[in-house]
């Protein structure tokens, strides 16, 4: 998150670090209590390892009560996601065992109706992603709220020129943005996980790239289909 601010602390309890060998990759949010959604893009530089995910946690190097690492029983990549474009990017994540639910630990609903949110509507995504130029990582969760702009304005030549789809949404990256390591998180517009941050190396804080969210809604029914598949 470029420019933003530090999160209260667990104040966003669906907040999930993917992480590999200790390390953050990608964020991510619980769905349910076994289910962590996140974007497709992320699984690119694993070669084939299963991430781990870390719930409960604001720091990301400090004990804290409600923080666990969860390992990961399987992978569900959108199977329309691939690396050449930012279509269908999300990643489903199912965890070894429930997770723990309590104050620092929650699930976020996701829109269900499939309407684009309004433009100017102020949303909120939340990362442990870089927070300058040079790449700088935080330790702790960063926070900021974005206004969405149309997919018209996205669309324009000037901006990203066509390549946002009816499944996409945007909002303003004038200098505060979402980067590197944000993505998979959510874009939280009125309390409703409305996009996921979508990981394409986009350049951060330019406002001729607008951030690019995968919406969530027009995949409802693939989320319902793999949750009920696999559970059983
Ligand atoms: O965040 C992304 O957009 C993105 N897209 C990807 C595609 C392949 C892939 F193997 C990884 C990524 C990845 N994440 C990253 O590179 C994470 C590692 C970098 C990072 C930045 C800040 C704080 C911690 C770690």
């Amino acid at each position: 998150i470029l420019r933003g601010s530090e999160a209260r602390p667990h104040l966003k309890p669906y907040m999930a670090s993917l992480q590999l060998d200790g390390q953050h990759v990608c964020g991510g949010f619980l769905i349910a209590e076994q289910w962590v959604l996140s974007a497709a893009h992320c699984t690119e530089e694993t070669d084939g390892k299963l991430f781990q995910v870390l719930l409960g946690a604001h720091s990301l190097t400090e004990p804290e009560p409600h923080k666990r690492l969860y390992q990961v029983r399987a992978q569900f990549p959108h199977p329309g996601s691939n690396i050449h474009n930012n279509k269908d990017d999300l990643l489903l994540l199912q965890l070894e065992e429930k997770a723990e639910l309590n104050a620092d630990v929650r699930v976020l609903p996701f829109q269900r109706e499939d309407r684009d949110v309004a433009p100017d509507t102020m949303c909120e995504v939340a990362g442990w992603g870089t927070i300058d130029h040079s790449g700088t990582r935080p330790d702790k969760l960063q926070q900021l709220e974005r206004p969405v702009i149309s997919r018209d304005v996205c669309n324009h030549r000037t901006r990203h020129d066509g390549t946002i789809t009816k499944n996409m949404m945007c909002t303003d990256s004038r200098r505060r943005d979402t980067c590197k390591g944000d993505s998979g998180g959510p874009l939280v517009c009125g309390g409703v996980a409305e996009g996921v941050v979508t990981a394409s190396s986009r350049v951060c804080g330019n406002y001729k790239k607008p951030a690019i969210y995968t919406r969530i809604a027009p995949y409802a029914a693939w989320i319902d289909g793999v949750m009920a598949s696999a559970d059983g």
